[in-house]
C-alpha cells in the first residue's frame, strides 16, 4: 500500500514513495518518446473521474461505523472503465489513482477495449465479521451505483476482496438494476457467471511472462531458485504452478513476516495451512522479516503483494537476476533505475500481472454473450495474448534501449492516446 506520508521528492534525501507521481513521470516519458504533445499527458495524468463515498455499516456491537471508499475512472476513450476494488486498512485516494492509470495500461498492453478503473475501502477485513463485510460491499455498491455498469465501469477482485464479495456486489447491482447484471461484476464464482481461469489467471499470467523471461537469462525454471512475496491470490497460485514446474520456492512472505528454506518450502503443506487471507507465516517461529526475504539468495524474485517493497534500500541487495512484478507498484523508480543499471531483468506489473484482467475480459464477454467457454480455451487464449505481450514490450524495450517499464508504458497508453485523438478530446 502506499504510505500514507509518501515522501517529497524534490526532499534530496528522501525516496519518492508517491505512487501517482512515478506513474504520472514514466507516462510522460513514455509520450515524450510516441511524439505525444503536452495536452495528452495533461487528459492521462489523472483519472476523468474520482468519486469518494462514505458508507455506514452497523457493526456486530451495535454501533454504526462510516467507511471510506473510492472509485477512479481514468479514461473511457477505448471503452468501458475496468479494475478491482481492494479493501485494505492503508488505501490512500492517491492509491486508487495511480492503481487506475496502471489498469489503463493493461488494458493497451494486451489489447482489451477497456479503460482503467480501481476501487478502494479503507478497512480491514481480516478483524470484520462475515456480515459487517457483505454490508460493506452491498453499501459501496449503492453508493458508485450510477457510475459504475456492464457498460459504464466493471469491478472485479483486489487485495483481500474475493469471489464472495463479488457475488454480494453483484446481487446487490442486480437490485438496482435487474435486467442488466450479469456482466456488471468479474471475479464471480462459476455458479453465477464466473468464468473458468479467473480466480487462478493472474498467477497463470504472471507464470507465462516468467518463463519467457527465464529463457531471455537462460535460466531453466525447473530447479531455478525462486522467492515470492505474498502468499494470497497471486502468490499462492504462483508458487504452486511454479513448484509444480520443478522450481525451488526458496522463501514466502505475507503481511507477519517470511519462510525461508534454501532447499525449497513444501508449498503443498503451505497451502493447506493457509487462511482466506493469504497469512501461513503466522504458524511458525523460524520466520524471517519481509526485508530479508528481498536479500535471499535466489534466481528469481516475485513481489506478490502490496506497493513500494523494492526500494533503494534494498535494490543494491539484490541477489536475483529476474524479477517479475505480480503485485501493482511493487518497485519504485529510484529502485527500477538501481536494477537496470545493474542488468537485472525487472518484468513490469503493467505486463506481468495482466492475466487477470484479461481473464476477467473473457468472464465480461461469456457474461453477455450467454456462452460458456472450457477452461481450455480459456488458458490458451490467455497464453497467447501474455506471449505477444511480452514479445512486443522485451523487443520494444530492445529497439528503443528503454527499460522494460518504460517500453510498457509506450505500447500501454498507445491505443488511449490515439482512442482520445480520434475522438478529437486533445
Ligand atoms: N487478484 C488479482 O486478480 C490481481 C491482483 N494483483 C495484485 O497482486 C497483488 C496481490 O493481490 P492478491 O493476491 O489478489 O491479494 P490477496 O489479498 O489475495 O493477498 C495479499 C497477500 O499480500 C500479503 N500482504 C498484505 N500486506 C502485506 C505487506 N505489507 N507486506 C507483505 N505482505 C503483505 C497478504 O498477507 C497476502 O498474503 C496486489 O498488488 C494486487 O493489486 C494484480 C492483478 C490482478
Ligand atoms: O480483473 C480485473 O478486472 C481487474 C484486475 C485488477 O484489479 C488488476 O489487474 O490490478
Amino acid at each position: 500500500m502506499v504510505a500514507d506520508k509518501a515522501v517529497d521528492s524534490t526532499e534530496e534525501n528522501h525516496e519518492n514513495l508517491d505512487v501517482l507521481s512515478s506513474t504520472r513521470a514514466v507516462i510522460m516519458t513514455a509520450l515524450e518518446k510516441l511524439g505525444y504533445s503536452n495536452e495528452v499527458y495533461e487528459l492521462l495524468k489523472d483519472p476523468l473521474r474520482m468519486m469518494t463515498v462514505r458508507i455506514p455499516v452497523r457493526m456486530d456491537d451495535g454501533k454504526v461505523k462510516v467507511f471510506t471508499g473510492y472509485r477512479a475512472q481514468h479514461n473511457d476513450a477505448v471503452g468501458p472503465t475496468k479494475g478491482g476494488i481492494r479493501f485494505h486498512p492503508d488505501v490512500t485516494e492517491k492509491e486508487v489513482k495511480a492503481l487506475s492509470i496502471w489498469m489503463s495500461l493493461k488494458a493497451g498492453i494486451v489489447n482489451l477495449p477497456y479503460g482503467g478503473a480501481k476501487g478502494g475501502i479503507i478497512c480491514d477485513p481480516r478483524h470484520m465479521s462475515f456480515r459487517e463485510l457483505e454490508t460493506l460491499s452491498r453499501g459501496y455498491v449503492r453508493a458508485v451505483s450510477q457510475i459504475v455498469g456492464p457498460t459504464k465501469d466493471i469491478p472485479a477482485p483486489d487485495v483481500f476482496t474475493n469471489s464472495q464479495i463479488m457475488a454480494w456486489m453483484m446481487d446487490e447491482y442486480s437490485k438496482i438494476d435487474e435486467f442488466n447484471n450479469p456482466g456488471f461484476i468479474t471475479g464471480k464464482p462459476i455458479v453465477l457467471g464466473g468464468s473458468h481461469g479467473r480466480e487462478s489467471a493472474t498467477a497463470k499470467g504472471v507464470t507465462i511472462v516468467l518463463n519467457e523471461a527465464a529463457k531471455k537469462r537462460g535460466i531453466d525454471i525447473e530447479g531455478a531458485r525462486i522467492v515470492i512475496q505474498g502468499f494470497g491470490n497471486a502468490g499462492s497460485y504462483l508458487s504452486k504452478f511454479l513448484y509444480d514446474q520443478g522450481a525451488k520456492i526458496v522463501g514466502i512472505a505475507d503481511a507477519h513476516g517470511a519462510l525461508h528454506d534454501p532447499d525449497g518450502l513444501d508449498i503443498d503443506y503451505l497451502l493447506d495451512r493457509r487462511d482466506s487471507f493469504g497469512t501461513v507465516t503466522n504458524l511458525f517461529d523460524n520466520t524471517i522479516t519481509n526485508k530479508e526475504l528481498f536479500e535471499l539468495d535466489c534466481d528469481i524474485i516475485i513481489p506478490a503483494a502490496v506497493e513500494n517493497q523494492i526500494t533503494r534500500e534494498n535494490a543494491h541487495n539484490i541477489k536475483a537476476s529476474i524479477i517479475v512484478e505480480a503485485a501493482n507498484g511493487p518497485t519504485t523508480a529510484e529502485a527500477t533505475k538501481i536494477l537496470t543499471d545493474r542488468d537485472i531483468l525487472l518484468v513490469p506489473d503493467v505486463l506481468a500481472s495482466a492475466g487477470g484482467v484479461t481473464v476477467s475480459y473473457f468472464e465480461w464477454v461469456q457474461n453477455n454473450q450467454g456462452y460458456y467457454w472450457s477452461e481450455e480455451e480459456i488458458d490458451q487464449k490467455l497464453h497467447e495474448i501474455m506471449i505477444d505481450s511480452f514479445n512486443n514490450i522485451y523487443n520494444l524495450s530492445e529497439t528503443r534501449q528503454v527499460d522494460m517499464r518504460l517500453a510498457a508504458y509506450m505500447i500501454g497508453v498507445r491505443k488511449m492516446a490515439e482512442a482520445a485523438r480520434f475522438r478529437g478530446w486533445v
